[in-house]
């Protein structure tokens, strides 16, 4: 293929010209890419008087070098006869030894000009700068910057560790001072360092806590929430993440829209809107129908496309309750709490405008905003109620393929939009909401059909972050209905809690999602998704396995006291033990845990229940409390997610077992 170049011009001898070559010379390198014949014509003025200084100090090493050897060949000619034989090793050796002066002389020689070579080596690195290409003198610039940054990052850390070291726990006198708001976010920064290293940095004087009171108090001045409050949010996250969490929840989300696929297509909508001037971009991977907007020439809420329903402005966070729900075409779905209709319209939107969407709402005013958006956006697949959520079963009872319950909440997760938020709310507000979120939710239980054919399924969200009102109603709906918790299939977001300080939750709990502004750009929020596998209400006398244990335990003990078989007392009650810890269950913390959930089903009304009346461990004790333990059966499960028939089936065998004892 083609002629070959012969860059190696001087080393091949021509046999003769082919035919080719009679008619074209042979391809030769460049005169630009060729290495120059004489380097010293390239070199500069300067560049060549280094060189020639170079090959002088090199001649005058080997000259002082051959020296050297001369004077010691003569010295060792007068002082020591020549041994008669010299055995290759010692050869070796007095060669070594040679070399090894050698080496000196030149190391003597090096340093005696260590203040020349430095200037030499000062002079290369110039001269090699020189030769240089661009970028790698940009490069060379900026590694040395990169190190000034590092050694001034150095010392600023060690200031930092003074400063820290320096950290003196205010007197009260110093407290009354008043103090600018970089004062404090200054002290927030010291107290934190205390903290991360507190054995070491603390001041003997004062506790841990009095340290974290004292942050809290300083937290609550620089971000204005209240004491309760930013207590609680001091619970949820470690300290490094609160900041980022608070510092987050200062700033407003990105605007975001989600296109009305009734009506139009992302691209579409994207085109029209760039049209008008309005940057924007689609909102991540996650999602078909979402817009990011970052500026706009005109008001993204008055656009002749806003106006024709081609989309809705929602808060990305909202997206992701009504992607979890997964709608299906043809099923008969209910948003239980919807005003004012922008996950409803979602909804609808999935549904391609068939089957049947009940869109409720409790608060009359609102549900016009429903109807509004719904006639704006096209949706016609709907009936708009207005009723109390927990009612709702009365009229449908298992009635639907899924359920959305969008649930009121204290909107701690939206601080951003609605800075109220962070004074207003105390223990009250939380114990009002988590109560009405927990009849909410088992209303929308009660109001799905777990044999739909193609759902049976419950979403639950906030937009709290407050477990209070996200995992804990959950926890308390997988113990008193047929559910279980799925995955959302949001693919991301963080895990639910599972543990919190000393309480215990389900273990699936951590299917649930948390979405926090710091972490994944969006409003603080939480969604549970909810399978239902049984129509039965479970009863209150219907056992578990937790119960099942108790039982067991308690039939053993009973045994033992009639001394009717041959075993002891204590093996039996030893066996029941071993069974109920295989069944998954430790006898020990059973007791504590029911009476908990006794004291959480009571709340009917709002009512303080602290953190610290959680029990930690109860044993259970045979004996006298035989008798509260089978008293409090009748009140509730500690888990109800078993199906009834099977229970009762148990419960049966179990009835004849007696009988027959
Ligand atoms: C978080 S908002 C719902 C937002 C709505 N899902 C959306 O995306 O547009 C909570 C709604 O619950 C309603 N609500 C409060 N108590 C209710 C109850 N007992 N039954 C039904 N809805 C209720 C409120 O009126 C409020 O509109």
């Amino acid at each position: 293929m083609g002629r070959k170049a012969k860059f190696n011009e001087g080393e091949i001898v021509k046999k003769g010209p082919g035919k080719k070559a009679k008619k074209q010379k042979d391809p030769v390198l460049p005169k630009s890419l060729k290495a120059p014949e004489d380097s010293l014509k390239q070199l500069s003025s300067r560049q060549k008087k280094r060189v020639k200084k170079r090959e002088e100090k090199k001649v005058e090493l080997l000259k002082k070098r051959q020296e050297n050897r001369k004077n010691k060949k003569k010295e060792s000619d007068e002082k020591i006869p020549p041994p008669p034989q010299q055995d290759s090793s010692e050869e070796d050796f007095s060669e070594d030894e040679e070399m090894a002066s050698e080496d000196d002389n030149v190391k003597v020689d090096n340093l005696n000009d260590l203040s020349d070579s430095e200037e030499n080596h000062s002079d290369d690195s110039y001269s090699d700068e020189d030769d240089l290409l661009p970028i790698e003198k940009e490069n060379i610039k900026l590694k040395k910057k990169q190190a000034l940054e590092e050694k001034e990052a150095e010392a600023e850390m060690q200031l930092n560790i003074a400063n820290q070291e320096s950290f003196k726990f205010p007197t009260k006198e110093s407290e009354e001072e008043v103090k600018s708001l970089q004062d404090v976010q200054q002290r927030i920064r010291e107290i934190i360092a205390v903290l991360s290293e507190f054995s070491k940095l603390r001041d003997a004087e004062h506790s841990r806590s009095e340290y974290i009171d004292l942050l809290k108090e300083d937290l609550c001045t620089y971000y204005s929430y209240n004491d309760f409050l930013m207590e609680k949010l001091m619970q949820l996250f470690p300290l490094s993440e609160l900041l980022e969490y608070l510092e987050a929840s200062e700033v407003q989300r990105p605007l975001t829209i989600r296109t009305n696929s009734l009506k139009t297509r992302r691209r579409d909508l994207a085109q029209a809107l760039i049209n008008r001037g309005v940057n924007l971009d689609p909102i991540g991977k996650w999602s078909k129908v979402g817009l990011v907007v970052y500026s706009s020439q005109v008001p993204v809420g008055a656009t002749p496309e806003y106006l024709g329903g081609h989309y809705i402005i929602q808060g990305a966070s909202s997206f992701l309750p009504v992607m979890a729900l997964a709608p299906q075409e043809n099923e008969r779905i209910l948003d239980m709490s919807s005003a004012p209709g922008g996950k409803a319209s979602h909804i609808a939107a999935l549904m391609k405008n068939t089957g049947v969407l009940f869109a409720n709402d409790s608060n009359k005013d609102r549900t016009k905003a429903i109807v509004g958006n719904f006639h704006r956006l096209g949706v016609v697949n709907s009936v708009i109620t207005c009723m109390d959520g927990r009612n709702i079963p009365k009229l449908m009872k298992v009635f639907f393929d899924r359920v959305l319950l969008d649930a009121p909440c204290t909107g701690t997760g939206v601080v951003a939009k609605d800075n109220s938020v962070k004074t207003s709310k105390n223990e009250i507000d939380i114990q009002r909401c988590y109560n009405l979120q927990r009849q909410l939710l088992l209303a929308a239980i009660d109001s799905v059909n777990a044999k739909s054919p193609t759902g049976g399924y419950i979403v639950y969200s906030t937009c709290s972050v407050l477990l209070e009102e996200n995992e804990w109603v959950i926890d308390f709906a997988l113990k008193k209905r047929n559910v279980k918790l799925v995955d959302t299939g949001l693919g991301f977001g963080t895990e639910g809690f599972t543990k919190y300080r000393h309480l215990r939750l389900h273990p699936t709990l951590n299917l649930t999602r948390r979405f926090y502004p710091h972490e994944h750009n969006m409003d603080g929020f939480f969604v549970a998704k909810l399978k239902k596998f049984s129509n039965v209400i479970p009863t209150s006398d219907t056992s578990d396995i937790a119960e099942e244990v108790e039982e067991e335990i308690e039939e053993a003990h009973e045994i033992s006291l009639d001394e009717t078989v041959g075993e002891t007392k204590s093996t039996k009650v030893e066996k029941a033990k071993k069974k109920a810890s295989l069944n998954g269950f430790k006898a020990k913390g059973v007791n504590g845990q029911r009476q908990f959930n006794k004291k959480i089903e009571d709340q009917e009304e709002p009512s303080k229940i602290s953190w610290e009346d959680v029990p930690k461990k109860t044993s259970v004790k045979l004996g006298k409390k035989l008798k509260t333990v089978s008293k409090k059966k009748k009140i509730g499960s500690l888990k109800s997610n078993k199906p009834d028939k099977k229970h009762l089936k148990h419960k049966n065998v179990k009835l004849v077992k007696r009988h027959n004892k």
